[in-house]
C-alpha cells in the first residue's frame, strides 16, 4: 500500500483544513470528517478550550458525590468526560459519556481505552434529549447546549436538574451573544483574531462560519441564566469567560447551604 492510501489511525492528530478550500455551502454536522480532526478543531476555534477541559477535572472534584451518576452530554472525543474521570475521587461513582455522532462514539471509545484511570466509562449513542438522567452529582455541557434546538433547550435543563441531587452541580460552556450590538462586534472581531492567530484563514473563518450560523445558536448570558433558574437551579456563575466563550456553573442548594 502507498504511503498516501495508508489509513489513518484512529487517534493520528490530523490538522482541520476543512474549511481551506471553497466548498459549497452545508450546514456544519459532526460527522467523520470532523471527528477525524476535531482535537485541532475545537483547540484552534473555541478560546479557553484548553483551559475549561482541566477546570472541569478540578470542579468535578468539588462537587462529585459517592454514589451518584456523573454525565457528559455531548462528550465528543470524550476530552470532557476524561477530565470528570480523574476528578472523581469515588470508585462507586457511574461516569456517563452521551453523543449522538457515531463517529464521535466511535472514535472517543479508544480515547478511553487509552487513557489509565481505573473509574469505568460508560458510552452511549443516544441524543441526549432522549437519554436517561437519574441521581446526578456533576453533569457536564461543554459547548453542547449551543447545537440543541432553542425550543428544546429549557426541558433538557429542567430534566437535569430534576435528576441532579442537593449540591449537585451543571457545568455549562457556551459560545454567547451580546446584548449590545458594539459589543456583539468587539468580541465577534477578537473571537476571528484567535482564530487567525491560530493558523486559520480568511476563507477558513468565512466558510466556518457560514456553515455553523443555523447550527449553532448564541444565547445571551442573561437568557442562560434565567433559564437555568427556572428549571430549578438555585444559582448560577459565571467561572470562565474568554472573548464570547464562557462557562457557567449551576447549582443545586445542599442540604446545609441554608445554615
Ligand atoms: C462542540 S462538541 C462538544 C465538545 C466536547 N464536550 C469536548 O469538551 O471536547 C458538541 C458535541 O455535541 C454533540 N451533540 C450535539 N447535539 C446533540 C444531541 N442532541 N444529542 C447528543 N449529542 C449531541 C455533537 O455530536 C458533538 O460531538
Ligand atoms: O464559533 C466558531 O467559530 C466555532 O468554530 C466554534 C465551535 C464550537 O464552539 O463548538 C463550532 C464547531 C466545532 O465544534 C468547534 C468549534
Amino acid at each position: 500500500m502507498s504511503e498516501s492510501r495508508k489509513p489513518h489511525s484512529p487517534l493520528e492528530q490530523l490538522t482541520d483544513r476543512l474549511f481551506a478550500t471553497e466548498r459549497k455551502p452545508e450546514d456544519f454536522r459532526f460527522d467523520a470528517s470532523v471527528a477525524r480532526v476535531f482535537p485541532d478543531m475545537i483547540r484552534r476555534s473555541v478560546p479557553g478550550y484548553t483551559t475549561v477541559i482541566p477546570m472541569i477535572e478540578v470542579i468535578t472534584e468539588q462537587y462529585a458525590q459517592p454514589g451518584s451518576h456523573c454525565y457528559d452530554l455531548g462528550c465528543s472525543l470524550g476530552a470532557s468526560t476524561l477530565a470528570m474521570r480523574h476528578g472523581i475521587r469515588h470508585t462507586d461513582c457511574t461516569l456517563v459519556g452521551v453523543d449522538n455522532s457515531s463517529a464521535m462514539i466511535e472514535r472517543c471509545e479508544h480515547y478511553i481505552a487509552l487513557d489509565d484511570s481505573p473509574l469505568p466509562v460508560h458510552l452511549r449513542c443516544e441524543d441526549i434529549l432522549d437519554t436517561e438522567l437519574m441521581d446526578a452529582s456533576v453533569t457536564t455541557l461543554n459547548f453542547t447546549l449551543q447545537f440543541v434546538d432553542p425550543g428544546k433547550r429549557a426541558g433538557l435543563l429542567s430534566r437535569i436538574a430534576e435528576a441532579t441531587r442537593p449540591g449537585g452541580v451543571l457545568i455549562l460552556s457556551e459560545k454567547i451573544r451580546f446584548e449590545s450590538d458594539a459589543e456583539q462586534s468587539i468580541q465577534t472581531r477578537l473571537h476571528h483574531e484567535f482564530k487567525r492567530a491560530n493558523g486559520y484563514s480568511d476563507l477558513e473563518i468565512s466558510q466556518k462560519r457560514t456553515a455553523i450560523e443555523q447550527v449553532l445558536i448564541p444565547e445571551t448570558l442573561e437568557a442562560h441564566r434565567s433559564r437555568l433558574l427556572a428549571a430549578g437551579f438555585d444559582q448560577v456563575l459565571v467561572w470562565y469567560q474568554c472573548f464570547n466563550f464562557v462557562s457557567m456553573l449551576a447549582l443545586k442548594a445542599g442540604p446545609t447551604d441554608s445554615e
